[in-house]
């Protein structure tokens, strides 16, 4: 449950990239690491990630060619247009994706980790790519799939990190949990308001995430994400240049019998400024049932469960059919 936080904390985790052989739990400084990830988690559900390892040049680039993207005519924007038949990926202009039943004021472009068709039977169907990306900006493509990688790997490890906190065996959620994980990259474009008469002015209403971790890369230069505290005061996600904005999921949630809850959060562009971000959502296996697990299971309760479980993919389904306007 967050608490009356009124700051998102910082934590720099290159002590835990340092040992490519593994974490080191005897570093002082590592473990230092490890106690404000769990604080972190436990009190916020929200915090900056520092020393992450990533290029400047990658993260910035993502965000810049997505911009030249989002500033095409809508007409070629719509040739990768998402549909249920596109399995969710490709482009949705602004306010045909809703959040809570309303619309937002964003336009974006969803790509998921792609994988064999019949992979997941017919389920599996409504997800089945390939992701769809522009002719232009040609290298939107390679920037996407190369920062993808990326992400992965430092979302892997930031969760390992939270599981050594409580003393947990660190590839926990690896293999049939999320060691294969079915990630989803959005790249959104939010118009400044700039005094023009926009239908909704809110770029993405109140909502907790769906899977484990996100790790958020937003402009410098606009304050636009605002997380909710207790007292339900929304305290803003101002840019820290060169670092990510790392939230959990519900799915984390119900794997660590609520040890760990997602905060509410919502995107507010009040700037005249277009703003670009790019969440990068790091889920459990497609196919993965997420019940809690024992090792939490001990350490909230007595070993009792507090939720049920979930098919990861009917859970998502549900969930991205309601999200998207159908023409
Ligand atoms: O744009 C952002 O800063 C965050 C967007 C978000 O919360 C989401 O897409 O789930
Ligand atoms: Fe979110």
């Amino acid at each position: 449950m967050a608490s009356n936080f009124d700051s998102i904390p910082i934590i720099d985790v290159s002590p835990l990239l340092s040992n490519p052989e593994g974490i080191n739990m005897d570093d002082p400084i590592v473990f230092q690491v490890l106690e404000m990830l769990h604080a972190a988690c436990k009190n916020v559900g929200f915090f900056y990630v520092k020393g992450h390892g990533i290029s400047d040049t990658l993260v910035r680039g993502v965000r810049e060619v997505s911009r030249n993207f989002f500033n095409l005519p809508l007409e070629e924007k719509m040739k990768i247009k998402l549909s249920s038949t596109t399995g969710y990926r490709g482009y949705t202009k602004l306010l045909d994706n809703k959040t809570q039943g309303k619309q937002d004021m964003h336009e974006s472009i969803d790509a998921y980790k792609e994988f064999t068709p019949g992979a997941y039977g017919p389920i599996g169907e409504n997800f089945e790519g390939p992701n769809l990306w522009p002719a232009y900006p040609q290298e939107l493509k390679q920037m996407m799939e190369e920062y993808g990688v990326a992400l992965e790997k430092l979302s892997k490890m930031i969760t390992r990190g939270i599981v050594l906190a409580l003393g947990g065996s660190p590839d926990i959620f690896e293999g049939d949990r999320a060691g294969d994980s079915f990630w989803l990259m959005r790249s959104i474009g939010y118009p400044g308001s700039g005094g023009a008469a926009h239908p909704s002015a809110i770029g993405c209403e109140a909502h907790t995430d769906y899977g484990l971790l996100i790790l958020v890369n937003q402009d410098d230069n606009v304050t636009a994400l605002e997380v909710q505290n207790r007292s339900g005061e929304w305290i803003p996600a101002v840019p820290i240049p060169g670092t990510f904005v790392c939230n959990i999921g519900d799915m984390l949630k119900i794997w660590s019998n609520g040890m760990y809850e997602p905060t509410v959060h919502r995107v507010i562009n009040n700037s005249s400024e277009f703003r670009v971000s790019i969440p990068f959502f790091y889920e459990p296996n497609f196919n993965a049932v997420v019940e809690p697990l024992e090792f939490y299971k001990q350490k909230t309760g007595g070993g009792v469960a507090k939720f049920n479980k979930v098919v990861y993919a009917e859970y998502l389904i549900n969930k991205v059919r309601n999200n998207f306007v159908h023409e």
